[in-house]
Formats: C-alpha cells, sequence, structure tokens
C-alpha cells in the first residue's frame, strides 16, 4: 500500500475507535464529529464520515441521526461570504504528515497541554518544525547562539520565529530591545500611548516568566540610537549568527526592519522574519483580477485575498517545553529600567496609580488570552451574531489587546473560532477587518494623521478645547456617551458599538476633528493599534475609504446597547437610581424625580454640553456639501462619489485592469478613484442647505443593525420609552431564538413577509458606485 494510503487507513481506524467511545458515552457527537476533522481533515471528513458510521444506523438510530445532522450543519450550507474567510485567506490547509504524534523529546507540547482543549485544532497535534528540532547543541561544540528578537509576539503558542530557532539547533537568547522613537513613526501615530504602554509593560512581565518557565530568559535591553545599533552590539557580544524575528507591518517598521536585515547579512548574519502577525501579510494583497471598485469595504479585500491566495497559513504550532540556552548571557537591563509602567508622582512624592483598575480588569499573560478565548467560544460567542452591540453583557471576545501584543495569535484565534460548533461567520470576518486594517496602512502610510479624501480637511472643524475635554473624560452630559468614555479611561476598553457611538458624537455633533479621537484612543485604549484605530476614524471621521454610512444618535442608539440602563448605571453612577426609560436622557426629569435621585445638573451630574442635536447634525452636513462643492474636482460629477487619490503600488496594479474601474487621471498625474460615498452626501449636493431632516438618506442611526428597525424604535421611542424598550425586547428574544436554532440545526422559523424596505437597494441611483468613467494614464 503506499504511505499515504496507509496512512489514511491509519487515520479511518482511529476514527472508528473513537466512535466507540461515543456509542459508550464517553465523548460526545460534537466533540467526536470535532476530532473527526482534525483526525481527516475537511476534505477526507466530507467524502468519508458519512460511510464511517454507516454501522450506527443500525446500532444506533438516534447518535447517527445526530451525526448526520452535525456533518450536515458543518458542511451543508451554502457556504456564504463570510464562511469562506478561510479560503479566501488560504487558511487551515492541514498537511497529513501534520497528524503524527510529535516525538519524545520533540522541544513541542504534547497537544494535552495546550490551553484551550475544547476545539479539534487543539485535539489535533500540529505542525512540526522542519529539520532538526534537537535543541541541544553537540558537547563540547560551542554553537553560535541564535538572536530571538521579541517585539510583539510576546507568546510561546503558535510564534513561527520561536519554532524557527529551535530549528537551528543552537542556543536561543531571546532579546526584547526597547526603542519608542522607531515604534511612533515619522507622523502622529502615538502608537505607543500610555495604556498600551503599561499593558507592554505588564505583559512583558508574563512572558519573561513563561520563558524562564521552560528554562529560559527574556533579555531586556534600551535601544542604544536603534535596534540595529543594539542588535550589532549584541551580535559581537554573544557571537550569534542568526536573527530570528515575526515581521511587523507599519511601512516604517517595515522600513526599520529590512534595514536591520540588509545590514546584518552585509555582516554576515542570517536575519529571518517569519509572518504571523496577520492572517495575510498586508504586502502580499494584490487587486488584480478584482479591481478597485468598492476598495476599503472587507468583501473587497476578501475578494482580493480569495483572487491571489498567498501561502497556506497551515495550522497552528505548539510552544515549546524548552528552549536550549547560551552558554553566556548578555547583561540586560531590568524590566523596570525601560520605564514602561512608571507611574507619575505627586508633589508629596506619593504615586498616582492610574492603571490600578486596568489591573483590575485584564488578566495581561497568554494564558489569560488563552481562557478569554475559552470563555468567549463557550458562552458568548453564541449571542455575538446578533447580539454583538451590547455594552451592557460580554458578548465580544474582548481578545483585542491580546492580539495587538501578539500574545494570542490571529492564526489560532481563527482556528479555534472555526472549531466552535456555531463557526461563527461575522466573527471570523472580524479577523478580515484586522488585515483589512493592515493593509491599507501599508496603502496609505500616513492613514494616521492626513484624510484620504482631499476635501474633508476643508471642514469646518471646531477647535473647542472644553468640548474634547467633556467627551475625553466622559463629561458630555449624554449618559451612553460618558459611561462609555469613562469605562475606556478606567479600564482601557469599550466595545465597537460604544466606540461607533462615541466616534459619531464627537464627529456629528462636536465637530472635532477626528484626528483628536484618534489620539485620544491611542492613549487611552489597552489594544490601541495604529492600523485599526486610524482606518475606523478615518471612517467614522467621513474621509477613509469606507466610510460609515450611518450616524449613531447618542440617546437613541442606547435601544440596541443598553435597552435597561445597566451599562449606564455601573459607570455613571451618579444615575443610577433613575428610572430605566428616562436614565438615557435625565434632562427630560421631572423635578420631583431627580431630586429623589440626589441628581444636580452641573453638579453631580454635567448638563448636556450640546442640546441642538438635530441642527448640529443639518450643520455638519451643510459643511459636508460646501467643501465637496468647493473641491469638486474630487467628486465625480456623475455619480455623486467621492475620490480618493490612489498610492503608486494600487495605480501599477490599475495599470493592468480594465476600463471598469472607473479610474481618473488628472493634471498632476494623479490616480482617482471614485469611492464608496454616503447616500446623504450625495443627496445633499442637490441642495446644499437642507436641514438633515429633510434629507431621505438622513444617516442617524438608532440602533445599528438595520434602518426599518430603527425606524420602529424612533416612532416608539418618541411617543413611549418603555414601548420602545419593549418591542426592542421582543426582537431580541425572536433574534436569539433564530440563533438558537441556527445552531441547534433546527429550521428556522418562517421569514416575515413584506417588510418594506427603505434602506436604499442596489437600483437606487445614490447607491451606485460607478464603474464607468475612465481614462488613461499618462
Ligand atoms: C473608532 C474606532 C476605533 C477603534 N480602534 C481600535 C484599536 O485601536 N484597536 C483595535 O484592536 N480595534 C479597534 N477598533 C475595532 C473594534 O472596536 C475592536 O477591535 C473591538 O471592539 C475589540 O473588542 P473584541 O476583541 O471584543 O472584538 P471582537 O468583536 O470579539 O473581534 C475579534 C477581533 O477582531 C478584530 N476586530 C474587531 N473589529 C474590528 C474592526 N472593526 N476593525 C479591525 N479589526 C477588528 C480585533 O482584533 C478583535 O479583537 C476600533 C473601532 C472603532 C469604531
Amino acid at each position: 500500500m503506499a504511505p499515504s494510503a496507509a496512512a489514511s487507513e491509519d487515520r479511518k481506524a482511529l476514527v472508528r475507535r473513537m466512535l466507540i467511545d461515543v456509542l459508550m458515552g464517553r465523548e460526545d457527537p460534537e466533540g467526536f464529529f470535532a476530532m473527526c476533522v482534525s483526525a481527516l481533515g475537511p476534505q477526507e471528513t466530507r467524502s468519508q464520515f458519512l460511510a464511517l458510521i454507516q454501522p450506527l444506523s443500525t446500532a444506533n438510530s438516534s447518535l447517527h441521526s445526530g451525526l448526520t445532522s452535525i456533518y450536515e450543519q458543518y458542511f451543508s450550507k451554502t457556504e456564504d461570504d463570510e464562511l469562506q474567510l478561510a479560503l479566501a485567506l488560504s487558511l487551515l490547509e492541514v498537511k497529513n504528515d501534520q497528524l503524527s504524534t510529535p516525538s519524545q523529546d520533540s522541544p513541542l507540547q504534547p497537544p494535552r497541554d495546550r490551553p484551550n482543549q475544547r476545539s479539534p485544532a487543539q485535539k489535533s497535534t500540529v505542525s512540526q518544525p522542519q529539520g532538526n528540532s534537537n535543541t541541544k547543541p553537540a558537547d563540547g561544540v560551542a554553537q553560535p547562539p541564535v538572536l530571538l528578537w521579541f517585539r510583539r509576539d510576546l507568546r510561546l503558542g503558535d510564534n513561527p520565529a520561536l519554532i524557527g530557532s529551535l530549528e537551528v539547533g543552537s542556543p536561543v537568547i531571546p532579546v526584547f530591545i526597547w526603542s519608542p522613537e522607531e515604534e511612533e513613526g515619522p507622523g502622529i501615530t502615538v502608537a505607543m500611548g500610555g495604556a498600551c504602554t503599561y499593558w507592554l509593560h505588564q505583559a512583558l512581565s508574563c512572558f519573561s516568566s513563561s520563558l524562564e518557565r521552560i528554562g529560559s530568559h527574556l533579555v531586556f535591553l534600551k535601544a542604544n540610537g536603534s535596534s540595529l545599533c543594539t542588535l550589532k552590539e549584541l551580535v559581537r557580544e554573544t557571537g550569534a549568527r542568526t536573527v530570528l524575528a515575526n515581521a511587523l507591518y507599519e511601512p516604517w517598521l517595515k522600513e526599520r526592519d529590512d534595514d536591520v536585515e540588509s545590514a546584518l547579512q552585509k555582516d554576515g548574519v542570517e536575519c529571518k522574519m517569519y509572518h504571523s502577525y496577520c492572517l495575510r501579510d498586508p504586502y502580499s494583497v494584490s487587486t488584480e483580477g478584482v479591481g478597485l471598485r468598492g476598495i476599503g469595504s472587507v468583501s473587497h479585500f476578501m475578494n482580493c485575498c480569495r483572487q491571489n491566495p498567498g501561502s497556506a497559513l497551515g495550522a497552528p504550532l505548539d510552544p515549546p517545553v524548552s528552549l536550549p540556552t547560551p552558554a553566556y548571557w548578555p547583561q540586560g537591563v531590568s524590566l523596570n529600567v525601560l520605564g514602561l509602567g512608571r507611574m507619575p508622582r505627586r508633589k508629596d512624592g506619593t504615586t498616582i496609580d492610574w492603571a490600578a483598575n486596568i489591573r483590575k480588569s485584564w488578566d495581561f499573560s497568554e494564558g489569560g488570552a488563552c481562557a478569554r478565548l475559552e470563555a468567549f467560544l463557550n458562552d458568548g460567542v453564541y449571542r455575538y451574531e446578533k447580539e454583538s452591540g451590547r455594552a451592557d453583557a460580554p458578548n465580544t471576545s474582548c481578545l483585542s489587546p491580546y492580539l495587538h501584543f501578539g500574545q494570542l495569535s490571529p492564526r489560532w484565534l481563527l482556528w479555534d473560532a472555526k472549531g466552535a460548533c456555531c463557526r461563527p461567520p461575522k466573527f471570523q470576518r472580524k479577523l478580515a477587518w484586522r488585515d483589512l486594517a493592515y493593509w491599507q496602512l501599508t496603502l496609505f502610510p500616513d492613514l494616521p494623521w492626513e484624510s484620504l479624501r482631499p476635501p474633508y480637511k476643508a471642514l469646518r472643524w471646531s477647535s473647542d478645547r472644553d468640548h474634547l475635554k467633556a467627551w475625553q473624560r466622559g463629561r458630555t452630559g449624554y449618559p451612553l456617551v460618558d459611561a462609555a468614555m469613562r469605562q475606556l479611561w478606567l479600564t482601557g476598553w469599550m466595545n465597537n458599538y460604544m466606540r461607533h457611538v462615541v466616534a459619531s458624537f464627537l464627529i456629528a455633533y462636536l465637530y472635532l476633528p477626528w484626528q483628536e479621537g484618534y489620539r485620544w484612543f491611542q492613549d487611552t485604549l489597552v489594544d490601541a493599534d495604529v492600523a485599526i484605530d486610524a482606518m475606523m476614524w478615518q471612517n467614522g471621521g467621513m474621509c477613509g475609504l469606507d466610510h460609515w454610512n450611518f450616524v449613531m444618535h447618542p440617546v437613541d442608539a442606547a435601544m440596541t446597547c443598553d435597552p435597561y440602563g445597566s451599562y449606564v448605571r455601573k459607570w455613571c453612577s451618579e444615575l443610577a437610581e433613575l428610572p430605566d426609560e428616562l436614565v438615557h436622557k435625565p434632562w427630560k426629569c421631572p423635578a420631583p424625580m431627580l431630586r429623589r435621585a440626589g441628581l444636580v445638573f452641573g453638579q453631580t451630574y454635567p448638563e448636556r454640553i450640546v442640546t441642538d442635536l438635530e441642527e448640529r447634525r443639518s450643520r455638519s452636513l451643510q459643511d459636508v456639501a460646501l467643501v465637496r462643492k468647493e473641491f469638486g474636482q474630487y467628486v465625480d460629477k456623475r455619480s455623486g462619489c467621492d475620490f480618493v487619490p490612489l498610492p503608486q503600488r494600487l495605480v501599477s496594479e490599475a495599470l493592468g485592469l480594465s476600463h471598469r474601474d472607473g479610474g481618473v487621471v488628472t493634471e498632476g498625474q494623479q490616480f482617482l478613484l471614485p469611492v464608496i460615498t454616503r447616500m446623504e452626501f450625495k443627496h445633499q449636493l442637490e441642495d446644499p442647505d437642507a436641514d438633515a431632516v429633510s434629507n431621505p438618506y438622513n444617516a442617524v442611526l438608532k440602533g445599528y443593525v438595520s434602518r426599518k428597525r430603527d425606524e420602529t424604535i424612533a416612532f416608539l421611542n418618541e411617543r413611549d420609552f418603555t414601548a420602545s424598550v419593549m418591542y426592542e425586547g421582543v426582537q431580541r428574544k425572536e433574534r436569539l431564538e433564530s440563533d438558537y436554532r441556527r445552531i441547534e440545526g433546527l429550521p428556522g422559523p418562517p421569514a416575515p413577509r413584506g417588510r418594506a424596505r427603505r434602506t436604499p437597494t442596489a437600483k437606487d441611483r445614490f447607491s451606485v458606485v460607478p464603474g464607468g468613467a475612465v481614462s488613461s494614464l499618462r
């Protein structure tokens, strides 16, 4: 028998043995199925599973039908866009040889030691380092050590550079070099804000302990001039011939790494960067075969990945159980000397410990990341699809800081998420958003400070510092906004929905420039990430590639995210005594109620800093119309879409594209591309002075999920807040019920019929992103 056929037979025999465990009740059907996928791989499971469980049809027909429905649920779906993410990103190509058990002296931990046991990924064994993984140098021969340069990959699990260092077969010296100037790059990025720096301090401390547990040690150094100089000194001091690291993708850090690579190589030192920070290397993503229409949207990005698949991502790598140590350790400094966790001091010498709440809120270790992931996959994931906006419930993963600091690899996360029985499509799509952000940053390195749509730079932005301060400190007088900003200040985090609410408030109602919001977030978020934060603030600030087609209302948005006011009560305790129907709009409370609740505006809770919300929205809209008129060369006359000047890399790709992408070349040799543009902006151009309410495409969303739902909520809300909460409650129950049915593989409830949609459709002239006007590049 050919070896591969024999291996296949072995795997099937393994599955048959596992089948007995299910029959005996030692393993549940879900777990059994997961193990099959893991042992056979998706293709073989698809073709063989039903045959393998056939004997059950007589032995235990209910188990047989249960397993059949699990199988069908897993493979049946007319795999919609989201579910194809893995394919698009060319993931999870488990090779047959990865299914063998690691050998006794392998430095990889056996699979049972992996932190999260429940998914198929972790029940499988994973890819072995290639070549020699023996960690001991030959007796008596002093091998030059490997410098393992840690940056934002502070983990043992699924760390390609770490495993790569074992393959060299030499002693390994893990180093961390702190170089804040290099992190910041050329513009105002605030790459390492306060909360983020504090997290880094804690994460380094945890990671250093992890390394010690496997017999190694993390050498901390302050960059001496630059990382390159420090590395060169280390090479001289230790005699290292190899430097390994996992790649970073911020353009300025990539440039630094390229310089390091070539300078070291000139000195005869091998330097290698591994890819693992994103699912796809953003520099390898191309628009070829897809075009530029819809650029900036996650669907467009996923199409690009699908059309131009990169190398297979493979399965996550196990953490090593030991690292070979060098005979000589270079002298480092203590972690505290880096000053990352330093707190300001008062005049009397006492410390201002602003991070106390952050410490209470998070476990900064790699184990903490795994525990969060496991908790999410066991619980929140089931509500994620429809309820991720809830601020009052932990329905999202809260994994962003761990992903940012590489304490969890996106590959590991995706692998486990795909193993969850509901294979959450929306959640998986979020990882594509993350990659999209990095791709955008590589295309537009000034994304963190320069608006991509030129006219919007000229908007009449406000410079009201008091407004800015009130927003930053959660003292705007709008409870929902204040609760979110206080949560951010105290814990370094808020969920995605709340980030939209506070960003909308800053931009559409306070007219403060998006860069202010970006910088504040960079300073206060523990997950502050230049690429994601900049992309999101550009989109919120109306000038990103995929700018938001909505504005969140600071009161009505509570219907979706905090219907009973518990979130507001938690962070704005001075409002705790107000009833549900008024907690989001305390200014509507009658005086006796205020007295009973002990609320005095301007004293116990701030007055609203702006009250004329509708008027402010109208002005914001009129201002946009004004600059779009003034900078008419950046507006496509035919479609009303904004033009964005494309960077050189996309222009080169566009040159190979056909006309349908609608590129226009201007005098200055700019390649201008029409991009997705908010419909209310297009309409406003026709009547620039009209107010926001009369604009049929008014973008203010009351909730976030659908405009139809918003309209109903807004209608009820105007009359009776409680009725509106009840309405929302019923809707929510229906949605959860249908989710439950989907997860359990039950047929869905009959679809509601005859729902009118006011959301414009593809036929609507304003919803079309053009594909026509073209001229060639000169
Ligand atoms: C104005 C604004 C600023 C933001 N700034 C940041 C930031 O600095 N750092 C950051 O990590 N996220 C940022 N986000 C995106 C998003 O809000 C957070 O990633 C998310 O709230 C983190 O919580 P979670 O891990 O529970 O997310 P989940 O919903 O559980 O998502 C899982 C992971 O997917 C990624 N992700 C989720 N949403 C997005 C998104 N919209 N774009 C890109 N990746 C996403 C994150 O890595 C996240 O951890 C911002 C969003 C807005 C609206």
